[in-house]
């Protein structure tokens, strides 16, 4: 009987999972599905590892009403697969770990309601993230399972990149900058730094450009600092919050404006963003392929902001080796790449056309100042070998 592990990326309006078989201190994808649509048009697809489809089926939105029907759902199908493996443990991805895990732990009931304190941070994704590992222990209190942070991997980061300018005291209070999108970072970073070790050693850019995004700077696959803050609405527009926005709005809507802070929050996350701007929608592919103006404005409006963040995180580290994109739009969209690359061209940034066209890992001119890549992301694998390393410490 093989061991294996299994992994869980929670969000909103989908269940990702992964089981790995885990060979010595590597781990090999066995099956990898989805459960996405909860609550609309619920759909559970999954594929082995060489592709060919295991299950495909839909259910009624009554059926699978939340979070925590799909997980049900997914354990159930899944079982009978699970007789030939010996499962080890589950690992998850939880986007907020607050201001003291910088590495993954173990949860047991007092980990649990730490991260429950958490849930105002994270609004739209701490609560699902958390569903899981709730249904999970009810299921199989034996199984081990452990949560890997987004933002772990910032917690390192420099003091200045950490702070707001406002009172001390609020610090004290963990009133941070945290950073998000860490476990995308770390494998992406470790991917850079095996196929370009050179760059990779130097000062480096990340745009994770999906439907959330942020851009983080790195140096020797450090962060130094990131565009997310407090929460993961700062920094870039995204597909449907707001990003960076003057304090002062949510002042006026509030005091003058009579919003509650309730009605406030739902804008900044739901309506906001490339959605907010289009009137159209969230999604970047609808967008590129309307031919209204709003559609328009909302893209150079995505990728001016993604261009200047990406000029300022330069600043922080003194210059850019490499610049890599990732995620959704970061890895399928070469039209708002070369947009963002055109606004760079300030920094001695240029693309080779054939090669951004075409995906290619490589897409920088010979004449670019900074090496640019595209590199797909894989927070699944990220958080199955963090799961792996701390039930199997060498
Ligand atoms: N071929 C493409 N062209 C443009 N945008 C794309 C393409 N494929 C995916 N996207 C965009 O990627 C975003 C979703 O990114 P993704 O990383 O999958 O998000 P998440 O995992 O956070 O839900 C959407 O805005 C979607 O429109
Ligand atoms: C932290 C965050 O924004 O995650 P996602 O991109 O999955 O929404
Ligand atoms: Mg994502």
């Amino acid at each position: 009987m093989s061991e294996a592990l299994f992994v869980v990326n929670a969000g909103s309006s989908s269940i990702k999972f992964k089981l790995y078989r885990i060979i010595g201190d590597d781990i090999a994808p066995r099956i990898a599905g989805a459960l996405d649509g909860i609550g609309t048009q619920p759909k559970l697809k999954a594929t082995d590892a060489d592709g060919a489809v295991l299950v495909e089926r839909g259910f009624t939105p009554e059926e699978i009403a939340s979070p925590s029907d799909a997980q049900h759902a997914i354990g159930d199908w899944l079982a009978p697969l699970l007789a030939d493996h010996q499962l080890i443990g589950v690992g998850h991805r939880v986007v907020h770990g607050g201001p003291h895990y910088a590495h993954p732990v173990l949860v047991d009931d007092a980990v649990l309601a730490t991260l429950e304190s958490f849930i105002p941070l994270a609004p739209l994704h701490q609560l699902t993230n958390l569903d899981p590992i709730r249904v999970l222990r009810a299921r199989r209190p034996d199984l081990p399972q452990v949560a890997c942070f987004d933002t772990a991997f910032h917690r390192g980061h420099p003091e200045l990149a950490d702070r707001f300018a406002i009172p001390r005291a609020l610090y004290d209070d963990g009133v941070r900058r945290y950073g998000f999108h860490g476990l995308s970072y770390e494998y992406v970073s470790g991917r850079l730094r095996d196929i370009a070790p050179d760059p990779a050693a130097g000062r480096v850019v990340i745009a994770h450009l999906g439907s959330g995004a942020s851009a983080c700077a790195l140096l020797d696959g450090r962060s130094m600092e990131s565009t997310m803050g407090f929460t993961a609405l700062d920094g870039l527009p995204m597909g449907t919050r707001c990003g960076a926005l003057d304090a002062g709005v949510v002042l006026h809507l509030i005091e003058q404006k009579g919003m509650s802070p309730a009605e406030v929050g739902h804008m900044l996350y739901h309506d906001s963003g490339l959605r907010g701007l289009s009137g159209i929608s969230s999604d970047m592919r609808e967008l590129l392929a309307s031919p209204e103006p709003a559609a328009a404005l909302a893209v150079d409006y995505f990728t001016l902001h993604v261009a200047q963040a990406v000029a300022r995180l330069s600043v922080t580290l003194g210059g850019l080796d490499a610049l890599v994109f990732t995620a959704g739009i970061g890895e399928h969209a070469p039209p708002i790449r070369a947009r963002i690359v055109a606004r760079l061209a300030v920094l001695g940034l240029a693309l080779d056309e054939a090669a951004n066209a075409a995906d290619a890992i490589e897409i920088h001119a010979r004449d670019s100042r900074a090496r640019i890549f595209v590199l797909p992301t894989d927070e699944e694998r990220m958080i199955g070998l963090h799961t792996l390393k701390l039930l199997r410490p060498i």
